[in-house]
């Protein structure tokens, strides 16, 4: 091809390329969008009506329930019909669920609503808003934290002192445990839990992943240990008993300890000291410290379908925290030797954490 030719088909290339940012640039500008609307049909209780109504309604009749505009009440449906979440029936004009819509009922065992509730509360999305102020404040020491810069406190000390938070948060993690972890670690490696009579759960929040672990674990006493403002105000579990305390300070003893979206939130000095006081807690020769956290892939070959909810849940430890992260498999191995441990595997599982066990 002569020299115009190449000309006029990189020509081609690039507006052809350009066509494709100038739409893939909108889910950038407007992402947000997606976010509030589901919050929306969340808080409108769309889900739940549809559901308990137990199979398709009319739009007149989802508006006349839900005491709402049809007309709004259509445009919000359209919205959310064209991304998969609830099933518009062309036939009798009428709306059903989805497997997507169905997470989105405000109770119920498949309810994530506490975590949307939570990432979408006016508390977690103020911090966003400082989040270049802090990521130019920490290139000198003692940089602010987003969250600390919105509300006066770190995220903990916040929930500590806001109740109503604190619940949203705990119910929120509880929702990825019983939904995601917990079904995603028993399945792919339920066996490192044999021959564990007492397990203690660092930072165990509400124990709703104790009680689904020593139900399917009967063997299993567990311990839920967390900040005192949460185990106080947790609901009993048959075979959980809930501790409070400081994991910086010390963890109740036990055949081996479980840590879960934990060590995420801290830095490496924080973590070093958290995981010397989970080592502290368990048998030199048989404990263990089993670790549920994300492994941020590294290499081209280890790119999955989870490789970008995983990189935004490193952007999301930023916003919150500032000083924690999700971590690569190196700086794993970097924490857990500096910790004491002698050696440690790590299982990748059916979800975005993997388990990463550590033995003294
Ligand atoms: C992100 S949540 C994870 C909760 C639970 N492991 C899960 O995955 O659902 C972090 C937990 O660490 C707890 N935590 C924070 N600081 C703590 C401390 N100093 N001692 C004990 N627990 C703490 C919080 O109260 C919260 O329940
Ligand atoms: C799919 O499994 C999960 C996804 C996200 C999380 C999760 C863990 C956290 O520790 C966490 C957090 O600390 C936080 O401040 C936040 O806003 C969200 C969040 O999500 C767990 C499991």
């Amino acid at each position: 091809m002569d020299d115009t030719g190449n000309k006029e088909s990189n020509k081609l290339k690039i507006e052809e390329e350009n066509s494709d940012i100038k739409v893939q640039v909108w889910k950038y500008i407007f992402g947000f969008v997606e976010m509030a609307v589901v919050k929306c049909a969340i808080e409108l209780k769309i889900g739940d009506v549809i559901e308990s109504h137990g199979d398709s309604m009319t739009l007149s009749q989802l508006s006349s329930s839900l005491s709402c505009s049809p007309l709004l009440l259509h445009r919000i449906l359209r919205f959310l019909v064209h991304r998969g979440i609830f099933k518009e029936e062309k036939s009798s004009k009428s709306y059903s669920h989805t497997p997507m819509s169905r997470l989105l009922t405000t109770t119920g065992p498949n309810s994530m609503a506490p975590i949307h509730l939570l990432e979408s509360s006016p508390v977690m999305i103020a911090p966003w808003h400082n989040l270049s102020a802090c990521v130019k404040a920490n290139g000198h020491e003692n940089g602010s934290q987003p969250f600390e810069m919105a509300h006066g406190m770190d995220l903990w000390t916040y929930a500590a002192a806001n109740p109503s938070h604190s619940s949203l948060l705990n119910e929120g993690m509880a929702c990825f445990a019983r939904l995601f972890i917990l079904p995603a670690v028993l399945e792919r490696c339920g066996e490192i839990f044999d021959g564990v009579g007492c397990l203690v759960d660092v930072g165990g929040g509400n124990g709703t992943c104790l009680s689904i672990l020593v139900k399917a674990c009967p063997w299993i006493k567990g311990i839920n240990f967390d900040l005192p403002h949460v185990v106080s105000v947790s609901k009993e579990y048959e075979g959980v008993q809930h501790v409070g305390g400081d994991m910086f300070d010390s963890v109740p003893k036990a055949d081996a300890a479980f840590i879960m979206e934990v060590l995420h939130d801290w830095d490496d000095e924080e973590c070093i000291k958290i995981l010397r006081n989970c080592k502290e807690a368990i048998p030199e020769k048989t404990g263990k410290v089993i670790i549920v956290e994300i492994v941020i892939d590294e290499k081209e070959d280890q790119i999955s379908k989870y490789s970008d909810v995983k990189l935004r849940m490193d952007m999301i430890m930023m916003a919150h925290t500032i000083k924690g992260k999700e971590r690569t498999n190196e700086e794993w191995a970097n924490l857990l030797q500096k910790a004491g441990f002698s050696y440690y595997t790590i299982t990748p599982t059916t979800t975005i954490q993997s388990v990463i066990q550590a033995f003294p």
